[in-house]
């Protein structure tokens, strides 16, 4: 399988240059399987991009965690894809829920932004993921289908996007889901990958589970067949962001 484990450390708005050196620090003295076997992108505030690209390790690399949704221009406080790359930043993370749900942020809004940041070469995490309402309420896979389809509307190509299944029930909340919640969403998405993107588009796009991972329940997660990666908020800003890194390991003995 082609799919190679993906760990992502979303470090939200947190952080000092103090914090978010020592951060650094701390990652690139880890002993971490090969970038054969593992692919890790950390994501820190817009303003410690620079920094942090030039002073993390160079298996490792980085991502903004939005930008804009078409060219620069008169869109005052935003940061265009353009910039990015002209910082030489690879990837981003869009369609995040605590944008979508505290900005606003509508599916056809992300899917420009996914469609112009691929357009414009950078690689892109796209966040889908319901809501504890929309879970009880029995529409999880109705809620993550609009999400992808979405982007899927205005994308043609698969290969740079990574696929992040977050419910929001399970951010920041200590909630995580179980290993089987999150297999049967992820298995659901690869299906209407298959469905409505094709096979091959199926098989190899990473889908990866963001919501409350830590350093003790990331093996169990990892060890589910649809899991391909995980996207880490608090504990990305922890020492334990390194044991999660490791349970790529999980996938290479399975
Ligand atoms: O939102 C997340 C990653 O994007 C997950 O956050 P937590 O890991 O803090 O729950």
């Amino acid at each position: 399988m082609s799919r190679k484990f993906f760990v992502g450390g979303n470090w939200k708005c947190n952080g000092t240059i103090e914090e978010v050196k020592k951060i650094v620090t701390t990652l690139n003295e880890a002993e971490v399987p090969s970038e054969d076997d593992v692919e890790v992108v950390v994501s820190p505030p817009f303003v410690f991009l620079p920094v942090v690209k030039t002073i993390l390790r160079s298996d490792f690399s980085v991502a903004a965690q939005n930008c804009w949704a078409r060219k620069g221009g008169a869109f005052t406080g935003e940061v265009s894809a353009d910039m990015l790359i002209n910082l030489g930043i690879p990837w981003v993370i869009l369609g995040h829920s605590e944008r979508r749900l505290l900005l606003n942020e509508s599916n056809e809004f992300v899917g420009d932004k996914v469609s112009y940041a691929l357009a414009q070469g950078l690689k892109v995490i796209a966040c889908v993921g319901e809501t504890l309402e929309q879970r009880e309420s029995g529409s999880t896979m109705a809620v993550v289908a609009a999400q992808t389809k979405a982007i899927a509307e205005r994308v043609s190509n698969w290969s740079n996007i990574v696929l992040a299944y977050e419910p929001v029930w399970a951010i920041g909340t200590g909630k995580v889901a179980t290993p089987s919640q999150a297999q049967e969403v992820h298995f659901n998405l690869r299906k209407w990958l298959q469905d409505n993107a094709g096979a091959e588009v199926a098989l190899s796009t990473r889908i990866i589970y963001g919501g409350s991972v830590n350093g003790a329940n990331c093996r169990e997660l990892a060890a589910q067949p649809d899991v391909d990666g995980f996207l880490v908020g608090g504990a990305s800003l922890k020492p334990e962001f390194i044991d999660i890194i490791k349970s790529a390991t999980v996938k290479k003995s399975a």
